[in-house]
């Protein structure tokens, strides 16, 4: 796998002008960027630390800083460049242990080495999430628990059952499960639990991790609490509720972008607070949140632990995960069955999970009816399976019907794992609007044209359109786009939409949150840093009906083989703790 950069050219900013000293080999073989060497170099002169393996261990942080990692394990680093002439891992261990920088912009917990500021957050969340777990749990009204989960939790409803009494019983409790397996069915029913079991009205916090996944959440809820089977009389604990984005609920600060108005000294008012999709969620915002909850208030998580991590550093909610998975009683309850997708999927999906590369493999090329494996070199029929979204959505577009074309949004998506690229996002959106202008038989395409999918890049708190929200170019003189809202859709000026670019193909990353009916899902190379069992699994689970993987044999199995690893102490420290 490579883990190295490729330079532009000379110029690319990632390359030393000026390269010299011991880490600029590092940095001309593409493992560190300039800006690491550079960081790492001020920060040793400035603590006067004149050891060179300990300004390499510091510029590695800062890089791993950079790709979602909070740590490093020295002892794994010759991986990323076996060529390269590493420190002895144990000796390199003791000279950053003993180095004057340790303990002021560095630490070391567990034999991983860590920026202060990721060591002490994984330290605070280790600690607030301890307290929360050892002090007294709720007292609960065993009466009422039992006819409030009989009512609410019908025989077919058991594994739900199970998990919202285990929330019921703590101040916190981790709900995760993969897609449809009814985490909003069960945070629905456990909110009228938590409702029938106090005296007095519970304020209620949801929280996403995005604006699109709160204003999911919310409908979702509604949804889930409008269902025949959900009692009439217990809908009031879930009424009117709507969920935000994480930061709006702690509160953001014009003075601090990583600071909040409510933490551990002016604590959130809530009683319950609800976090969604939490394998998004950041150690750092992760470190805000638990601060700022009430130690009497209940926090539930809910997520699925085996999708892609945050972009930000850390992969909280698969640490908690594994770091409480030996603990009994566990805070941590698994949803396994899945409501929503065919039985095939489901078993791709598992399979990728699990790391079975054979079986996902067998499933991939089976020719099962909602599975299909497409050779990359077969553009026929690559078009074939992509372009009957795009035409369906300009067909729509053209004659102004708003519904056919949020249908036609939602109905296929083309997923990749980069951006750039042949196998990238940037690529496939102009094979797409290719194929467009040959069918139609037109020289060229304006900038916005009737039937262009849009995607929203930016949180626009004036129009209420979230970083992900997804909409249509209309026809017509007025230029406008019409935006899916869960409903019959929102139609915006396009003049007003400043943050939107194409999107006929999204990246696996973008998906997050989002499902459709078929999904086409472009594997990169084998040796792609970004193709991870996460990746594939978060793709694979966007399908509703049919998935359809564009790849070779060799790069599924070297997805489902490789696990997207997040150096990190926290399931350790945690684990420690229980
Ligand atoms: N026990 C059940 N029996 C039958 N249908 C169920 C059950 N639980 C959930 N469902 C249905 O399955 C679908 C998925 O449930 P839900 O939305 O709660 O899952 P989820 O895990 O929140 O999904 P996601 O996170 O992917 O949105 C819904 O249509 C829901 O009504």
């Amino acid at each position: 796998m490579t883990e190295l950069f490729e330079p532009t050219d000379a110029c690319d900013h990632r390359l030393l002008q000026v390269a010299h000293g011991p880490l600029a080999a590092l940095n001309a073989a593409g493992l560190l960027a300039a800006g690491d060497v550079r960081t790492a170099e001020t920060v040793c002169r400035l603590g006067g630390e004149p050891s060179a393996d300990v300004a390499l261990a510091v510029a590695l942080l800062v890089r791993a800083a950079r790709s979602g990692s909070v740590s490093v394990d020295l002892a794994d680093v010759a991986e990323l460049l076996p060529e390269h002439p590493w420190p002895e891992p144990a000796d390199w261990l003791d000279a950053v242990r003993a180095s004057r920088l340790t303990g002021v912009a560095i630490r070391v917990e567990h034999d991983l080495v860590y920026l202060h500021r990721y060591w002490a957050e994984e330290g605070a969340v280790v600690t607030d999430l301890h307290e929360r777990l050892t002090r007294t749990q709720p007292v609960v009204d065993e009466t009422r628990l039992a006819a409030a989960l009989d009512r609410l939790f019908p025989d077919t409803f058991a594994e739900q059952r199970a998990a919202a009494e285990e929330s019921a019983r703590r101040w916190t409790s981790v709900i995760t499960g993969g897609p449809g397996t009814g985490k909003t069915t069960t945070l629905a029913r456990l909110l009228a639990v938590l409702a029938d079991q106090s005296h007095a009205p519970l304020r209620i916090a949801l929280a996403a991790p995005t604006g699109k996944a709160a204003a999911r959440m919310s409908q979702a809820l509604t949804a889930a609490s409008e269902r025949r089977d959900f009692p009439e009389s217990d809908r009031g604990a879930v009424a009117g509720l709507t969920a935000s984005t994480l930061h709006r609920l702690l509160g953001t600060r014009p003075d601090n972008h990583s600071r909040f108005r409510h933490h551990r000294g002016n604590r959130l008012p809530h009683d319950v607070v609800v976090v969604d999709e939490t394998s998004m969620v950041s150690l750092s915002l992760m470190t805000r949140l638990v601060e700022a909850i009430r130690p009497d208030a209940r926090l539930v998580l809910l997520g699925d632990a085996d999708q892609l991590a945050s972009v930000e550093a850390g992969a909280v909610l698969h640490d908690v995960v594994e770091g409480f998975r030996g603990r009994t009683p566990s805070p941590v309850t698994r949803l396994e069955t899945s409501h929503r997708f065919g039985v095939e999927i489901g078993r791709l999906a598992a399979a990728v999970r699990n790391g079975d590369a054979d079986e996902a493999w067998r499933l991939v090329s089976s020719g099962a009816d909602s599975i299909e494996l497409i050779d990359p070199a077969d553009t026929a029929r690559i078009r074939d399976v992509v372009m009957p979204g795009p035409r369906d959505l300009r067909a729509a577009a053209l004659t102004g019907d708003q519904e056919r074309a949020i249908r036609a949004l939602n109905g296929h998506r083309l997923l990749c794992a980069h951006r750039e690229g042949p196998f990238g996002v940037r690529a496939w959106n102009e094979w797409v609007e290719q194929w467009l202008r040959a069918e139609e038989g037109l020289d060229w395409l304006p900038a916005r044209y009737p039937g262009q999918p849009l995607i929203q890049t930016t949180n626009d708190y004036g129009l209420k359109l979230w970083n992900g929200d997804t909409g249509v170019v209309l026809g017509g003189e007025e230029r406008q786009a019409v935006f899916d809202d869960g409903g019959t859709g929102r139609v915006l000026a396009l003049s007003r939409l400043a943050d939107v670019e194409t999107a006929h193909a999204l990246t696996v990353h973008r998906s997050q949150g989002s499902e459709f009916g078929e999904v086409t899902v472009v594997l990169p190379e084998p040796d792609s840093r970004l193709l991870t069992r996460q990746l594939l699994y978060t793709a694979v689970t966007r399908a509703v009906d049919v998935v359809r993987v564009v790849g070779t044999e060799a790069s599924v199995r070297e997805a489902v083989r490789r696990e997207a690893r997040r150096a990190s102490g926290l399931a350790a420290r945690l684990a420690a703790r229980a």
